[in-house]
């Protein structure tokens, strides 16, 4: 079995220089899609799939495009007619077409191109030893002798064409012609156009099959390249296939082994493993900072035409275009994505250097979204990742492993990906299941009124204006949302608890179930307006993050919440309480209550100005006190069973009759409020 194929015949070097050169200037692209990639189609093109094709390849932006073997067919031809009649070739783009040594092929090529300003004509026959005797039956001298017979016919119909002929000349089958012979006819090609260096013809040295490694087709290309006569009145170009699957680094080490053009195709379509990949190509230079000399920025506009048109797709895994190719699923990759990311975007880098990605997705209109994908192999930076990248929450370190095992979890139950919204869907659930109190609508309307009414001065604070997009952050059953609305403000509303966002949606409010620390607005609101709910973030700056993110650049954020020493008393004796039976557990006291300096720094340091930051002391009346632990404190003692709570609620009532309690007054909270107005400064 083993004999039945031989290797492919090295080159020997006396000195190699390609090894040693860099790529710092992209060759001229030639697309052969029109012709080598229609030919391998098993319903070849038809005229207008032909004009749709070349009009996406002139937007990517190639300037050499071989458009038809014109005397195969009559659809040939008449597309290189369509073109020219219908003045569809763009000035700057020259136009080629592939001719064998045949007189009446190249006498009606010339005709299909009559009218056109400049072409490319491309006359080949092969040369390899298999052909000539196998194909041809003809001595060598013979097939040098149809080369220059060719080259006569060429020069002939050239005179007589009105344009300008740019000659181009293949020793086909090079890949399997011994050297001193593709060199032979190569010259005998060259002496008989004779060209100048103010008109080069094009040398064209194809890979017709691909049987041996790229260094070995480099060294080929040197070997010709040294060797050629009038070396600098000839365009080297190469035409790599692939065959062993090798035809992009083929084109690549031929560049750097002297090669000045590349013909190709998108994707690389063609015939058998098809041709050199132009876009892989293109980009392999992009990515090194290399101007690809093509517009790689139009790429999924340009290959979603052409794919259409040939009724293919662009593979999922196909380098840098596929669907695939910017999205991660393994946790480590996505963590590595993730603090890439977070560096580039603190740090302003210019330069890329995210881990994992070849280069920046959104430089060829990709979502960096999508960059990372989740499903059972993720972790926890990935699933963080999604959160920050589709709806700008900022999960806390704190919860980011309970959040990847939970979607883990869900992703091996049910197999496959998990969407963002999914995640999302997970995070709400744990963040509800973690909020330390619960609501209940009925009752907060019953014996927390004072919460709202005692507000109005910060709606005034505030000072909504007509038409005004304002976001109540933390509504409850709606009664200041329903204050600013009547100021003629467009109110959006949110709050964790459903209960109460049912509530104030019965108000007429656009009402939202939604964290504080995870608001998916964007520069969306001329203000944020916030009552009694801050203190009960346990995460402030990130609170205070999505804040700034939701508003439009100046707009302003008025608050009022529990601050510094706010039921300091009520706080004291529960905590007193909780000491006295140890079978209670401990004291989590579920509060944020910051000094007016404290929260100031806070948001400076999130580019806001400060306007005021004050703490206010504002003893509140309640109408008992006991049902103000029922709705404020039933977080703390959720786990309490009902006598342990009952002789809480008892003892600390007991505790803060002699202070919070008068016979005249009733009771009365030691509320102290920090109220805040700032402005998001335009950083
Ligand atoms: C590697 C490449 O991609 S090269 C491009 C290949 N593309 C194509 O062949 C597509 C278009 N081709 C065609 O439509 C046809 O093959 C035609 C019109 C060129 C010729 O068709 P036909 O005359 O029917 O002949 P056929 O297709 O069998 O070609 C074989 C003949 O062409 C000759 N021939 C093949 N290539 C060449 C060439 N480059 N120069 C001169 N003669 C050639 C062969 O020697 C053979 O001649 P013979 O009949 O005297 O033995
Ligand atoms: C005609 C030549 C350039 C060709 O298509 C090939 O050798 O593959």
């Amino acid at each position: 079995m083993y004999t039945k194929y031989r290797p492919y015949p090295a080159v020997t070097m006396e000195k190699r220089a390609w090894a040693d050169n860099t790529a710092d200037v992209a060759p001229v692209w030639a697309s052969t899609d029109l012709r080598d990639g229609n030919q391998a189609l098993k319903n070849p093109m038809d005229i207008p799939r032909k004009v749709a094709y070349f009009q996406a390849l002139v937007d990517f932006g190639f300037k050499e495009i071989e458009i038809a073997y014109p005397s195969a067919s009559q659809t040939e031809f008449d597309f290189c007619r369509t073109l020219i009649e219908d003045g569809m070739i763009p000035d700057d783009v020259t136009v080629g077409v592939l001719v064998p040594a045949i007189e009446r092929h190249i006498v009606r090529s010339f005709e299909a191109l009559r009218g056109a300003k400049r072409i490319i004509f491309h006359l080949y026959n092969p040369t390899a030893a298999n052909q000539r005797d196998v194909v041809f039956r003809r001595t060598e001298e013979a097939i040098i002798g149809l080369a220059v017979q060719g080259v006569a016919w060429v020069r002939r119909e050239a005179e007589r064409f009105g344009g300008e002929v740019v000659f181009e000349y293949s020793p086909e089958s090079f890949s399997q012609t011994e050297l001193p012979f593709a060199l032979a006819v190569s010259n005998a090609v060259i002496d008989a156009w004779g060209p100048t260096p103010q008109s080069p013809m094009i040398l064209n040295l194809p890979n017709t099959l691909e049987a041996g490694s790229p260094n070995i087709y480099a060294d080929r290309i040197e070997w010709m390249g040294e060797r050629i006569a009038q070396r600098e009145s000839v365009v080297i170009s190469v035409h790599p296939h692939n065959d062993r699957g090798c035809a992009v680094a083929s084109a690549e080490l031929a560049v750097l082994a002297g090669a000045q053009r590349v013909e190709g195709t998108m994707l690389g379509n063609g015939e058998r493993a098809g041709n050199a990949d132009l876009v892989t190509m293109a980009f392999n230079y992009y990515a090194q900072g290399v101007d690809p000399r093509l517009n790689v920025g139009k790429v999924d506009d340009v290959l979603s035409r052409i794919t259409a048109i040939i009724g293919t797709e662009v593979a999922e895994r196909h380098p840098y275009v596929g669907a695939m190719i910017y999205s991660a699923f393994s946790g480590t990759h996505q963590d590595a994505i993730k603090k890439g990311m977070e560096h580039r975007r603190a740090n302003n880098t210019h330069t890329w250097e995210v881990p994992y990605l070849a280069i920046d997705p959104a430089d060829i209109g990709r979502a960096y979204k999508d960059a990372v994908r989740i499903n059972s192999q993720s972790g926890k930076g990935g699933v963080a990742y999604v959160l920050k990248a589709c709806y700008g929450i900022e999960v806390p370190a704190s919860e980011q492993t309970a959040l990847a095992d939970a979607v883990k979890k869900r992703s091996e139950a049910r197999g496959g990906e998990i969407g963002a919204d999914e995640v999302r869907a997970i995070y709400e659930q744990m963040a509800q299941r973690a909020e330390a109190n619960s609501w209940n609508a009925a009752q907060y309307a019953r014996h927390a009124g004072f919460v709202s009414a005692l507000a109005l001065p910060v709606v005034e604070l505030l000072s909504p204006r007509e038409g005004e997009r304002i976001l109540d952050l933390g509504c409850g059953e709606g009664s200041l949302a329903v204050e600013i609305q009547k100021r003629g403000a467009d109110v959006v509303a949110v709050d964790l608890n459903a209960d109460m966002v049912e509530s104030a949606r019965a108000k007429g409010i656009d009402a939202y179930v939604m964290s504080a620390t995870r608001l998916p607005f964007e520069r969306r609101f001329d203000a944020v307006f916030s009552n009694a709910v801050l203190h009960w973030v346990t995460e402030p700056r990130t609170a205070v993050r999505q804040i700034r993110r939701a508003l439009k650049p100046g707009g302003r954020f008025v608050a009022e919440f529990g601050g510094h020493g706010n039921a300091a008393q009520v706080v004291e004796a529960m905590r007193m309480v909780f000491e006295r039976h140890p079978e209670f557990g401990p004291f989590e006291n579920p509060w944020y209550f910051p000094t007016g300096a404290e929260y100031r720094a806070l948001l400076e340091s999130e580019g806001f100005r400060v306007a005021s930051a004050e703490l206010i002391a504002r003893p509140t009346p309640v109408d008992d006190i006991a049902h103000w632990l029922d709705l404020f404190a039933n977080g703390i003692v959720a786990h309490l069973e009902s006598a342990q709570l009952s002789c809480f609620k008892q003892e600390v009532r007991t505790r803060l009759e002699p202070t919070l309690y008068t016979a005249s007054e009733g009771w009365h909270v030691d509320y102290v409020r920090l109220k805040v107005k700032a402005v998001k400064e335009n950083l």
